[in-house]
């Protein structure tokens, strides 16, 4: 197998997707000449085929994913014996090394989704800081003495789960294999891992680092693939738990999947979170933070804040701003420094996208900039599929740019009057992934954002991600967290141990 990748390489995986050529997004290119699954610690061909090929590799089949699950079997006796401290070390070692290759791996991630070597060295960043996390939660995971009558006792013990399937989307590929391998390891669990076929990879570099720290062989496997391999995982017997990032559709075949063998789930799935810009923000940062709310990965964000309620009185000021600002965003290719807007993931893709602009502008909404193909002066890049960040005003709630998630750079402008009616407003979608507030008034913050019905809430900022802090949805944006201490819960089980210290008092 010989893959030649990135966004010029990956197009022969692109051209298989569909039957009209694709050309160079970027001047960037990488050689892959390994195979793409990983299994008991090493690169290795898929012991099958399913008949889908995808570029030069092969989606993973049932033989496979079975292989990988047995091989993850395996170094889970063993892992899950070690104590905290031996897990602690080997986790740290792993965020050592993804440091030390920092750009190295944010070059391979820039190449493999398209986003801006700026952003793609922050998700690098964000990996490795998940990693140091959850080591030092390894260390200091712990369960309860509860004490009884009669000196009988009781205690808890957290233990890990086993095999956990993690099933990853393309707009972070190196990022979500981070953050579901990371807590999953710390508890002492196993892990097969599948990425997007878009965005194949990078996770295969985070595997060969867990095995250069010291995990025993096995302990975090890649499949390659799409759906099918997707169900196999899900379906798999052996299989403790699935943690899943991607579209609510998806999410609940997930879900289905998963109940069959009631296997706890994780679900991150898409949203289309407000955004409210109160009249007594500052505007600056208001304005900087709705940019940071719709832009970075090319708009292609599932917490993004796409629908910015801003306060009629400052409503011309804060629209000319963001449309001046979005106006100076420089698009092109995403391994140069001062690129902040590389291509979208693919044509059929970017199509939906501009879909939405042309549906937008058919129900009324007008556009003040953008949403239209960008063509960089680079012939290299000339047929990439880049588009021109938008912003979009005259927008209504019915409208379908403001209903739907579009998972590209469109932002959607709406006014309101006053707190009462935008909490309303923001709160009716079937999606609770996200919600920003700007303002100086630190009160109504707080009762703002006690209001929003979301699982992640921004005051006077947007889109930053402390590993610290947990992240997941409400409603249909999914269930369960990543990051923060609470994921350790995810990710283990807990068990009771009831002692007696006395003699056995039968009820017969
Ligand atoms: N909440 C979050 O943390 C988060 C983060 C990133 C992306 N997302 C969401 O992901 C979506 C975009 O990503 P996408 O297009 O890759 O999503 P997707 O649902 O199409 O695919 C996600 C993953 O699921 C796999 N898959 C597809 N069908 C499957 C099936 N039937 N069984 C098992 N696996 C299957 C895919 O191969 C891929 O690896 C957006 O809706 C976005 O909001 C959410
Ligand atoms: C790092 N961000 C920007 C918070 C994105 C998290 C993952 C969502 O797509």
């Amino acid at each position: 197998m010989f893959l030649r990748a990135g966004l010029a390489a990956l197009s022969p995986l692109l051209r298989s997707l569909r039957p009209s050529p694709v050309a160079a997004m970027s001047t960037g290119t990488f050689v892959v000449s390994q195979p793409l699954n990983y299994r008991g610690g090493a690169r290795v061909e898929p012991a099958d085929a399913s008949g889908r090929v995808i570029a030069t590799f092969t989606c993973s089949g049932e033989k496979e994913v079975n292989l990988a699950v047995q091989n993850a079997k395996a170094a889970f006796k063993i892992w899950s014996q070690k104590s905290g401290m031996e897990r602690c070390r080997i986790l740290l070692e792993a965020a050592r090394i993804i440091r030390e290759r920092e750009d190295e791996i944010a070059t391979m991630e820039c190449i493999n989704n398209g986003k801006s070597i700026f952003e793609a060295r922050l998700d690098i960043d964000i990996s490795w800081q998940c990693l140091e996390y959850y080591a030092g939660l390894a260390a200091s995971m712990a369960g309860e003495h509860i004490q009884l009558p009669g000196g009988s006792f009781g205690y808890t013990r957290r233990e890990p789960l086993g095999v956990c399937v993690g099933i990853g989307a393309w707009n972070y590929p190196f990022q979500i294999a981070s953050w579901k391998s990371a807590p999953a390891l710390a508890c002492g669990n196993a892990m097969v891992f599948k990425p997007s076929p878009f965005t194949p990879v990078s996770a295969l570099l985070l595997a060969e680092i867990y095995s250069e720290a010291g995990v025993p062989p096995g302990l975090f496997n890649v499949v390659q693939g799409g759906a099918a391999t997707g169900q196999f995982l899900c379906q798999h017997p052996d299989v403790a738990k699935v943690s899943f990032t991607g579209s609510v559709p998806t999410g609940m075949k997930i879900m289905e999947m998963s109940a069959k063998g009631i296997k706890p789930v994780t679900l991150e799935l898409g949203g289309k979170s407000p955004l409210i810009i109160f009249s007594d923000c500052d505007m600056n940062n208001a304005v900087k933070g709705a940019l940071m709310a719709n832009f970075l990965t090319q708009g292609q964000v599932c917490c993004n804040g796409t629908r910015v309620f801003v306060q009629k009185e400052i409503l011309d000021k804060f629209t000319e701003e963001v449309v001046k600002q979005t106006q100076r965003i420089k698009i092109g290719d995403p391994l140069l420094e001062d690129t902040r807007m590389g291509p979208l993931i693919n044509r059929p893709h970017l199509e939906r996208v501009l879909g939405f602009v042309k549906v937008a502008k058919e129900q009324g909404a007008k556009v003040l900039c953008g949403g239209d193909i960008y063509v960089p002066e680079d012939p290299k890049l000339k047929d990439g599929y880049y588009m021109r960040p938008c912003v979009l005003t005259n927008c209504r709630d019915d409208m379908t740019c403001v209903k739907e998630e579009i998972f590209g750079p469109v932002m959607s402008i709406l006014s309101f009057d006053t707190e009462a009616e935008v909490l309303e407003r923001a709160n009716d979608t079937t999606f609770g992934l996200a919600a920003g507030v700007f303002t100086r008034d630190i009160q109504r913050a707080h009762r703002v954002v006690a209001e929003l019905q979301a699982g992640t809430c921004f005051i006077n900022n947007y889109n930053v991600s402390p590993v610290e802090l947990p992240f997941g949805g409400y409603k249909k944006s999914g269930f369960g967290r990543e990051n923060g201490r609470v994921t350790i819960e995810y990710y283990s089980q807990l068990k009771t141990v009831c002692v007696e210290m006395g003699d056995v008092e039968s009820a017969f």
